[in-house]
């Protein structure tokens, strides 16, 4: 049977609209989405004025209700009807009005009009009370003539200092206690630039392209082995952990909807959008067929009731859709046609006694069946007694690599009985686990196993082999990496282990790299560059940046970069490497989560410091190029070494087609002679400073004390300064960021070399295993080791005094 076509599939640069109340953040929302996607905004009160000379109030006041309204929506069908493709366009109050949202709803059919809503008490905070119910219920209207849904949970000022935001975990507090605070609204940009990415769908080609052993890279269904984690709305809705505690539980989550309570679609909606913000790993979103503590429904109601909870699935852009295909053909075909680009996992479930059999005919029939309508994953469950032996499932599976014809959707298959999943290890992806932690009666399915267990399973079995990695270089031995990865490693149920070696050639590099055993290494001076030559394979950024930091062994039975990267955590000869920057990417993120709304990066005007020439300052400059800033000043002790880094990242920039926004040679990178310059008057001062300079001396040269001259600190918006060196933690520039901050402007934030470097090992652990790291736990481990370092060498120190 064909599939019926998919009326969502929208071209990738059609405009998107966003609909919704007043107090929304679709004005916000709008302005961050057209940076992110390098479109226009249009907004509908603009776009009124500029086409009747008038501002809406005005045009109200001198013609009066009538020939405004008629206006109005003339002007509000040409906005959409001339922006088709490009923009992002924020409407206004018109639609509220029958007419625009008849129009929204044509426009719909080829666009993504995204309804935004948010927590009442938020929207309150615009409104009068008078108004607020009133616009409210109108405001629910706007479900019916969009296509996509966004929940803008709120943002809260970080107070804590302590908070996961999707991808990339919060700042933690810096031992002196004070914090580098977060930026405000980071979560909503993180936040709606993914569910962008999702409607737009180039985030997984992306991720993909530019680092493809990076863990969203790889979906889920495609890995050596997966787990999907289990949440029932009922449990989150009253539940006794925080989302901190399900970081790194599961490789996607299933989320259950399970029980109706009041606001339904609502509490749905924010529910999603929790877990995208907290967890930012892939969802499964299913509908459970008989929810907690309802009346037995006839089979019309179901399919009614069903039907409009997947479908607020599909709006939401959830990544899977959970679809039961013994359901009828009717109900099957409306979530296939609206299926926009979440995919489908076709499910047969046999719930009650007497499932078909694995070797049942019927079951091949069901495969084929889900292959047939394009599901992009097929899931087949049994409840069973004790009596399917696990050979009927394998030969099942046997079977079907047989008899089907590729291209085979892949399988997940199990049984499970009273007791739950009856082996951890019948299926090799998505498998079903739970917090080891949570109590849940009703769920046997995940009463088995958890994440833990299940891969330590796969090492106990020899499916997967313990490794060894490390962190190479001359000077290691400070290194925080492998108290941070073997913590990592425990909470993960894998026996591998992290060392530190200090060595300096790379035919030691070699010896260590070429032995079976080898998981993978985090790399520092002096091989960040030397190892370019020998690398055969790396990412894109460690190209242009000219420098790798992480290392991983290529041992794939062929050339596919996805049997490589699902060769990972076995043991084996590996004759070829690849190499990765994942120091660009941490400065990145950093940068990102301190970045103040106000100094949010603007091409033709944000200026970007870094200080330093090495390895770790190339890194710096290619991150400021990825944020957008393209006007970057360079700052060394040794000026022709600056001169060198600065032409090496011009002449990239050029081959880029990315050329500066000021003066006429639009170089983006320009080297200061000396601190005693002046700022260049041509420039704003920069908002963004990165030192990449150590505080103490190497090599037996003088610690670099840098500290920002007074004159080049006068960013009225203040700015961030990220401080790579953590010996001493509170280095020159730190103690001078944080007199200024309490003296003259407290718009100046601050990242120590701590919360860099714990970012770097979250990012290497997640390339050198594939799978999500414990982040709270990696940072934790990071502060408390360098805490012990630092005693252990004030008691050396003692010891060493008293002696005298
Ligand atoms: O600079 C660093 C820190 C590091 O050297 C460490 O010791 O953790 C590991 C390197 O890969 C990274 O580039």
């Amino acid at each position: 049977m064909a599939p019926p076509k998919n009326e969502r599939a929208f071209e990738a640069n059609s405009s998107i609209v966003l609909v919704g109340c007043r107090g929304a953040g679709k004005r916000t929302l709008g302005f961050m989405g057209a940076l992110h996607l390098r479109r226009r905004l249009v907004t509908e009160e603009h776009y009124f004025e500029k086409t009747t000379g008038l501002s809406r109030g005005e045009y109200l006041a001198r013609h009066g209700r009538e020939a405004f309204a008629r206006q109005d929506i003339e002007v509000f069908k040409r906005m959409l009807d001339s922006n088709r493709t490009g923009c992002i366009i924020e409407c206004g109050m018109s639609s509220l009005t029958g007419e625009a949202q008849d129009a929204l709803r044509q426009y719909s059919s080829t666009n993504p009009v995204v309804y935004i809503h948010r927590e009442k008490e938020q929207i309150a905070r615009h409104l009068d009370a008078a108004d607020l119910q009133q616009l409210l219920k109108a405001d629910e209207r706007h479900r019916s003539c969009s296509n996509f849904e966004y929940y803008n949970l709120y943002d809260p000022p970080n107070k804590s200092g302590g908070h996961i935001s999707g991808t990339s975990s919060g700042a933690s507090t810096p031992l002196n206690g004070r914090q580098s605070g977060p930026s405000k609204l980071l979560s909503a940009r993180e936040d709606f630039t993914r569910f962008l990415d999702i409607v737009t769908g180039r985030g997984a080609t992306k991720a993909w392209l530019e680092s493809p052993f990076s863990v969203s890279s790889v979906p889920p269904e495609f890995r050596s082995y997966s787990y999907a984690l289990r949440l029932r709305l009922s449990y989150l809705m009253d539940m006794d952990l925080e989302w901190e505690d399900f970081e790194a539980r599961g490789d996607c989550v299933e989320f259950i909807i399970d029980h109706w309570p009041d606001d339904l679609m609502n509490v749905i909606a924010r529910q999603i959008a929790l877990i995208r913000r907290k967890l930012g790993i892939p969802i499964i979103y299913h509908v459970e067929e008989n929810p907690r503590g309802e009346r037995r429904r006839t089979p019309e109601e179901k399919d009614a009731m069903d039907a409009d909870l997947l479908e607020l699935g599909l709006r939401l852009g959830v990544d899977y859709i959970s679809l039961d295909l013994q359901r009828h053909d009717e109900f099957v075909n409306r979530v296939l046609r609206h299926r926009g680009r979440s995919k489908i996992i076709g499910n047969f479930w046999y719930m009650g006694f007497g499932a078909l059999a694995w070797q049942d005919d019927r079951q091949m029939e069901n495969y084929k069946r889900a292959q047939g309508l394009g599901c992009e994953v097929v899931r087949m469950v049994r409840f069973c007694t004790n009596d399917s032996p696990a050979e009927l499932l394998e030969g099942f599976k046997k079977r079907l690599q047989q008899e089907v014809p590729d291209p085979k959707p892949p399988l997940v298959a199990y049984d499970f009985s009273v007791l739950g999943v009856r082996t951890p290890l019948q299926s090799r992806i998505l498998n079903p686990v739970k917090h080891p932690d949570m109590e849940n009666e009703r769920d046997h399915l995940a009463t088995v196993s958890t994440y833990y267990h299940s891969y330590e399973l796969l090492f106990r079995q020899f499916l997967l082999d313990p490794l060894q990695f490390y962190v190479l270089g001359s000077h290691v031995s400070y290194s925080l990496s492998p108290a941070m990865h073997s913590a990592a490693y425990d909470f993960c149920g894998m026996p591998h282990t992290f060392q530190d070696v200090t060595c300096s050639t790379i035919d030691r590099l070699n010896q260590i790299c070429l032995s079976d055993s080898f998981g993978g290494a985090s790399l520092t001076a002096p091989f960040k560059v030397a190892i370019m030559p020998h690398l055969k394979v790396k990412s894109h950024h460690a190209t242009a940046i000219g420098a790798v930091n992480v290392l991983l062994p290529l041992r794939g039975k062929t050339s596919a970069i996805l049997d490589h990267a699902n060769s990972r955590n076995k043991a084996g000869p590996a004759r070829e490497f690849f190499g990765d920057n994942t120091d660009w990417s941490s400065i990145l993120t950093c940068l990102r989560r301190a970045i103040s709304p106000r100094n949010f990066v603007q091409p033709s005007k944000t200026t970007g410091l870094v200080v330093g020439a090495g390895g770790m300052a190339r890194a710096a400059i290619y991150a400021l190029i990825q944020l957008g800033c393209r006007n970057i000043f360079i700052y060394n002790r040794t000026a022709p070494n600056a001169n060198q880094v600065a032409q090496h990242f011009n002449d990239w920039a050029a081959t880029q087609g990315i050329v500066g926004t000021k003066g006429g040679s639009h170089e983006i990178c320009r080297v200061l002679p000396s601190l005693s310059e002046p700022w260049p008057r041509a420039y704003q001062p920069p908002t963004m400073v990165i030192s990449c300079v150590p505080a103490t001396s190497a090599n037996g040269s003088a610690p670099a004390d840098f500290e920002m001259p007074l004159d080049w600190l006068r960013s009225p918006t203040g700015g961030v300064v990220v401080e790579l060196a953590y010996e001493p933690l509170v280095t020159p520039l730190v103690a001078q960021m944080h007199a200024v901050r309490d003296h003259m402007s407290p718009s100046w934030v601050v990242v120590d070399g701590l919360e860099v470097v714990a970012e770097m090992a979250i990012e290497a652990f997640e390339l050198m295993t594939g799978r999500m790291a414990p982040k709270r736990l990696m940072k934790e481990v990071c502060r408390k080791t360098w805490e012990q370092q630092q005693q252990q060498q004030r008691q050396g120190s003692e010891m060493a005094m008293s002696s005298y």
